[in-house]
């Protein structure tokens, strides 16, 4: 559930007007005390997601964080892939049910931004020999889907069909739990105000890393959590501006 609150909390603090975390039963208080500026929606189920339904149109969805691969939520997230049209991020969890059913490629909206980790990207991918091939496997694969990947690492890459984009921010700070579950409430918070998909990624990107660059020298890499991202965002923003 740590997940959800921490991406729940970047997106709104990365400028979108209201984010709503959608949860089993039992996250509803967690999320709440966590962060009462979200809104929280349940699931009918007590456990894990088994029916991922809303009455309303988001700007954007950030899907995965959390979520687990119980197979009720398999099932839930493929009736979700086929009814959704909404701008779409895909992490996590989100990311290895697809690899489990690759089929499902075809229901992600265009330009669908995915955010593996080095493993998770060999579940959707396969193996590679070779940084070389690494790459051609990844520009395939987002021509063939036309999706944006963001291949997270040291450094971070994203790629958009045959279009590769090198970050320079970041730092081992960010090696921490749930600074891939920030990345993902960062991107989906963009792209929900309206940044086309790939600058919502580069952009995201480079935010998460900056906030690790400007906190170490203050805090050091190891005290670094994946909150601290979060305290550091303001920071990181108005940085932008000189
Ligand atoms: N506070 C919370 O609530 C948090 C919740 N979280 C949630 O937890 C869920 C699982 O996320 P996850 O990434 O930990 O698990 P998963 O993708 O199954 O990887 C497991 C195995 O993959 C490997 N591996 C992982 N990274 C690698 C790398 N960079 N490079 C290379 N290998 C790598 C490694 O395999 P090993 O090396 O041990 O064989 C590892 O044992 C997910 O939903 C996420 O949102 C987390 O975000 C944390 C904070
Ligand atoms: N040494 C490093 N330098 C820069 N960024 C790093 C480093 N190690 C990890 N990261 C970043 O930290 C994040 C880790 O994401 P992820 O593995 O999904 O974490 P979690 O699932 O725990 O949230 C990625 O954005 C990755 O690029
Ligand atoms: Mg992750």
């Amino acid at each position: 559930m740590g997940s959800v609150c921490l991406s729940s909390k970047a997106a709104l603090k990365s400028g979108c007007g209201l984010v709503t975390a959608f949860v089993p039963k039992c996250g509803y208080e967690i999320v709440q005390i966590a962060f009462s500026e979200a809104m929280v929606l349940t699931d009918e189920n007590e456990k894990v997601l088994s029916n991922i339904n809303y009455n309303f149109e988001p700007d954007a969805i950030g899907i995965g964080m959390g979520i687990g691969q119980d197979v009720l939520t398999e099932k839930a997230f493929y009736h979700f892939l086929l009814n959704n049209k909404t701008n779409l991020v895909v992490d996590a969890d989100g990311l290895n049910i697809l690899s489990k059913n690759k089929k499902w490629f075809s229901l992600l909206p265009p330009k669908t931004i995915l955010t593996p980790h080095k493993k998770e990207l060999e579940r959707l991918i396969g193996t590679w020999q070779s940084e070389e091939e690494k790459l051609e496997k990844i520009i395939q694969f987002s021509l063939e889907h036309d999706l944006v990947v963001v291949v997270k690492g040291a450094p971070t890459l994203v790629i958009f069909h045959s279009e590769i984009y090198q970050n320079t921010t970041g730092n081992q700070a960010l090696a921490t739990a749930g600074s891939g579950d920030v990345l993902t409430g960062i991107i989906t918070s963009l792209l929900a105000q309206n940044y086309d998909p790939k600058n919502a990624a580069i952009l995201g990107v480079y935010l998460h890393g900056l906030t690790a660059d400007i906190a170490a020298p203050e805090m050091s890499h190891q005290a670094f959590v994946a909150s601290d991202i979060i305290g550091y965002l303001g920071k990181a923003f108005l940085s932008l501006e000189n």
